[in-house]
């Protein structure tokens, strides 16, 4: 966190960065009700904009904005405590949650936040999603872990996610009585692990309908995850 007066303007040298994020934010929140992993307004994608001459900023939406009305103008600027830099409406709700996460894991470039139904399922009863489908392996490397119970409002849910997260491969995290929190190298990066969190928790759900999903030997999860992480896809 920084010690120095929060800023009150986005430095001359960041603005192009700054305003390719937020069109580029305000684009990827209309693949939140295309994939069909919110209701309403309750969601939120943000993206960080690296500062090499001082503290990082984030892109976040404001908050309980339509995302039919989701424009890039309309994006919100905050630095990593959570205090609003650019932009004439308040932020989302959860950002003291993703500016946690960027202060405190520096690797991560991208945070979305869903209510989306099967993962939702999953966090409501506390229970992690089984490493049981080759998309896990691939994705999450693992288990899709459940994080604490945190109250909206300071920096708790972000303490939990980060707590969760920090020396885990999972890109996604089930806060618990809330939903899933997921991060990624960018913005896109977050938005996908969002998508497939609510996919493996439905397919998990529907399978354990059947019986018993079957758990995949760690040494299969490990050659999966390195090979689609570091292989798979357009190089
Ligand atoms: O979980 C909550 C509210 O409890 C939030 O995630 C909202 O559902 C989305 O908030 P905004 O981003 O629109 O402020």
């Amino acid at each position: 966190m920084s010690n120095d007066a929060p800023l009150t303007e986005v430095p001359a040298h960041l603005r192009t960065a700054v305003d390719t994020a937020k069109q580029k934010v305000a684009d990827l929140h209309a693949e939140l009700p295309r994939w069909e992993l919110v209701v309403w307004t309750a969601g939120n994608v943000s993206e960080r904009v690296r500062n090499d001459q001082g503290e990082d900023l984030l892109v976040i939406k404001p908050s309980g904005v339509s995302y039919d009305d989701i424009t890039a103008e309309a994006m919100v600027v905050c630095d990593l405590d959570g205090n609003l830099v650019e932009g004439d409406r308040s932020p989302s709700s959860d950002t003291a949650a993703h500016a946690y996460v960027y202060a405190h894991m520096p690797e991560v470039g991208g945070v979305v936040h869903t209510h989306s139904t099967y993962a939702t399922a999953w966090a409501a009863r506390g229970e992690e999603i089984p490493c049981v489908l080759t998309m896990m392996a691939d994705e999450f490397g693992g288990p899709i872990p459940v994080g604490p119970f945190a109250i909206i409002g300071d920096d708790s849910i972000g303490r939990g996610i980060v707590e969760t997260l920090r020396g885990s491969r999972s890109k996604a995290v089930l806060m618990k009585n809330h939903g899933p929190f997921t991060i990624g190298g960018d913005a896109k990066g977050a938005v996908k692990a969002a998508v497939l969190c609510e996919e493996v928790a439905r397919a998990v759900h529907v399978s354990r309908q059947l019986g018993e999903p079957l758990p995949i030997e760690q040494q299969h999860v490990d050659s999966l995850y390195e090979r689609y992480q570091n292989v798979y896809g357009q190089r």
